[in-house]
């Protein structure tokens, strides 16, 4: 049996782009390590499966390099929109998309016929600690002082639909692999974590370094840049609109009205089929 797939990047986080519509999916954790592989399969970040939706017009499902199933997938979701407009399964500019964490409304953004990004409607942010899930002594964790490994780092939780950790560094350049695990593995976050590492340049631009949950360090993260955001703007480091810039490019995130919006590019790589 043959699996078609398109490879996409959103500023360089990049994810395996399958048609669960119009053919089967294997979607085991072993198959999808497989096939993200960088030497030994298509490589990715993980993959990202497209599907019919009983609600909305798609449900999007995304996995992670280990195969672990993510909530939501901020640079997924723009590809994801594109993916659907250019493999003509809608001809709507405009698309309600079906997440684990909810509706998420993609407007696609073009540069004369070709679809280039997406603005995306990222809902409300959640500080909730028993929401996110953060085991912690109080109902929110802002800017608080908690021991990680063995240092002491000052902490924002924060949830886009998925559990993301903010923290501030003075420089960009330090051992995420090694701090990055000790947060995802950390016992106050008992369904792991996404953490960013931001330097603050200016109150509307930051810059920040990402360590995922299920996939390590990635090129950018979508949800990351909106925590990112919105725990500066409650730590009152950025104004209502901030230029996020990751290693792999910048987003534009903006808070409106409690909702969280972000724009940035979808591109595709590659397309092709592998045997299975
Ligand atoms: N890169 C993504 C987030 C992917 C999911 C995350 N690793 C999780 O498991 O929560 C993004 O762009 O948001």
């Amino acid at each position: 049996m043959e699996l078609h797939f398109t490879k996409m990047e959103g500023i360089g986080n990049d994810y395996i782009y399958v048609d669960g519509i119009n053919q089967d999916v294997n979607m085991t954790p072993e198959f999808i390590s497989r096939i993200s592989d960088r030497h030994f399969g298509i490589g990715g970040d993980g993959m990202i499966v497209i599907l019919k939706s009983d609600i909305y017009d798609f449900k999007m499902r995304m996995f992670n390099l280990d195969g672990s199933e993510g909530m939501m997938c901020g640079n997924g979701i723009r590809c994801f929109a594109k993916f659907c407009y250019d493999h003509h399964l809608t001809d709507k500019k405009v698309l309600n998309i079906e997440t684990k964490a909810g509706l998420r409304i993609v407007e696609l953004v073009f540069e004369g016929d070709e679809v280039v990004g997406a603005k995306v409607d990222m809902q409300e942010p959640i500080l909730d600690c028993k929401e996110i899930p953060v085991i912690f002594n109080q109902e929110k964790m802002i800017n608080e002082k908690v021991k990680v490994g063995d240092k002491e780092y000052s902490l924002t939780a924060v949830s886009m639909g998925n559990p993301h950790v903010v923290t501030y560094v003075d420089s960009l350049d330090f051992d995420i692999e090694t701090i990055g695990k000790q947060f995802e593995h950390h016992e106050m976050f008992p369904k792991s974590v996404n953490t960013e590492f931001v330097e603050v340049i200016n109150d509307h631009y930051l810059k920040m370094r990402v360590w995922e949950r299920g996939s390590g360090e990635t090129m950018a993260c979508g949800t990351g840049a909106c925590a990112v955001m919105y725990a500066s703007y409650i730590n009152g480091y950025c104004k209502e609109k901030a230029t996020v810039e990751l290693l792999g490019g910048k987003l534009e995130i903006e808070l409106k009205e409690g909702h969280i919006f972000m724009t940035g590019p979808a591109t595709t790589v590659f397309e092709g089929k592998i045997k299975v």
